[in-house]
C-alpha cells in the first residue's frame, strides 16, 4: 500500500451555508479521530491547523441575493492560495470543513497545481446536490451552492478571487455522483456544459461499479490527478444526520464505503474535501465518525486483502 503524507487544513467557514453550525466541523473530524485512524493506516498526518480567511471587503457586492459575498469571498482567496501551493507538493491534503464553499478555493487551487505539473485536474462530487448555480442564478443567494460552477469556469463570478479564474477543471472532466436535488436554471447550465450527472436513480439501477469504474478507466488514461469533494448530505439523512441540506433517498453506508474502497483501489485521488459536517445537528457524534471511516476506507483500511486489484 502506497502511504502518504497527509496534510490536514482546517477551514471554518460556515457563511456559504444557510445555517450556522459548520464551524465546528474541523474540530469535530479531529474530535473523532481522523488523524489517528489514517495513522493506524501507515500514513503521515500534518495538521497544519485551520486557516483564516483574507480581507476581501473592497470588491463590489455582485447583486442583491447573495449572502455573506465579502466572507466566502475572503475564504476562497485563502484556500485557493493554500490549494495552489500543496497541490504542487508531494502530499495529500484533507480540506476539513466547513460549509461546500470552501471548494470554490481548493478546486480552483488544484486546477491550477495540476496544471503546473502538467496533468488534467479530473473532479468527484459526492452530494445530494450538484452545486452549479451562479450568482446569477442562485435562488437561496447560500454560495455552497455554486463552487462546481465556479470551477468549471462559469461566467457571473466577478470578485470572488480579484482575478478571473486562469485554470478551470473541463467540465467533462466532472463526475457528479448521488445528486438528487438540482435547481431548475442549474439544470440548464448543467447540460449546457457537458458534465458527467449520475443521479441516485443510475445507482440504483446500475450499481456503483458500472457507474465509477469508467470514470476512474478515464482519469488513469488521461494521467490525471483526481479532487474528490465530499458533501455530508450525499449519504442517507439515516445514517448521517449532521447536515442542514438532507434529502431523503441518499447513498446507503455500503454504497459510500465502496466509492472510498474503489477510489483507494484506484490510487488515483491525490485531494479531498470533507464538507458540510454540521455537528451542531449531530447524534452523539455518529456522522463524524461515518465520516472518519469512509476517509479510513479511501486510504485503505479494508476488511480483507484481495489477491489483485480489480479497478
Ligand atoms: N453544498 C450544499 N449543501 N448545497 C446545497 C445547495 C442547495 C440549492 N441548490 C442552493 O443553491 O441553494
Ligand atoms: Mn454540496
Ligand atoms: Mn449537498
Amino acid at each position: 500500500m502506497v502511504n502518504h503524507d497527509v496534510v490536514f487544513v482546517g477551514a471554518p467557514i460556515e457563511e456559504g451555508a444557510g445555517r450556522r453550525g459548520c464551524v465546528m466541523g474541523p474540530d469535530a473530524y479531529r474530535t473523532a479521530g481522523l488523524a489517528e485512524n489514517l495513522q493506524a493506516l501507515g500514513h503521515r498526518v500534518t495538521d497544519i491547523g485551520n486557516l483564516q480567511p483574507e480581507d476581501a471587503h473592497t470588491e463590489k457586492v455582485p447583486n442583491g441575493t447573495v449572502k455573506n459575498f465579502h466572507t466566502v469571498a475572503g475564504w476562497t482567496r485563502s484556500l485557493y492560495k493554500t490549494a495552489s501551493e500543496l497541490g504542487q507538493k508531494a502530499v495529500f491534503p484533507v480540506y476539513l470543513g466547513g460549509d461546500h464553499a470552501l471548494a470554490l478555493g481548493t478546486v480552483a487551487g488544484q486546477s491550477l497545481a495540476a496544471n503546473r505539473l502538467g496533468k488534467p485536474l479530473f473532479v468527484l462530487w459526492l452530494d445530494a446536490h450538484s452545486d452549479f448555480n451562479t450568482f446569477d442564478t442562485t435562488e437561496s443567494g447560500n454560495l455552497h451552492g455554486t463552487p462546481l460552477a465556479f470551477a468549471c469556469g462559469l461566467k457571473g463570478f466577478d470578485g470572488l478571487l480579484g482575478h478571473p479564474l486562469s485554470h478551470p477543471v473541463a467540465p467533462r472532466n466532472v463526475e457528479i455522483l448521488g445528486v438528487r436535488s438540482i435547481d431548475p436554471k442549474e439544470r440548464e447550465l448543467l447540460v449546457d456544459c457537458g458534465a458527467g450527472v449520475r443521479d441516485m436513480r443510475m445507482i440504483d439501477e446500475m450499481g456503483i461499479p458500472a457507474l465509477l469504474a469508467p470514470f476512474l478507466e478515464r482519469v488513469r488514461a488521461a494521467n490525471g490527478l483526481l479532487h474528490v469533494s465530499l458533501d455530508v448530505d450525499f449519504l442517507d439523512p439515516g445514517i448521517a444526520p449532521a447536515v442542514g441540506t438532507t434529502v431523503p433517498g441518499g447513498a446507503t453506508f455500503r454504497e459510500a464505503h465502496l466509492v472510498m474502497e474503489m477510489l483507494h483501489d484506484s490510487g488515483l485521488v491525490t485531494s479531498l474535501d470533507l464538507v458540510e459536517l454540521n455537528p451542531f445537528l449531530d447524534d452523539r457524534g455518529m456522522t463524524a465518525r461515518l465520516m472518519v471511516d469512509l476517509t479510513a476506507s479511501l486510504f485503505g483500511r479494508r476488511v480483507f486483502d484481495r489477491p489483485t486489484r480489480s479497478f
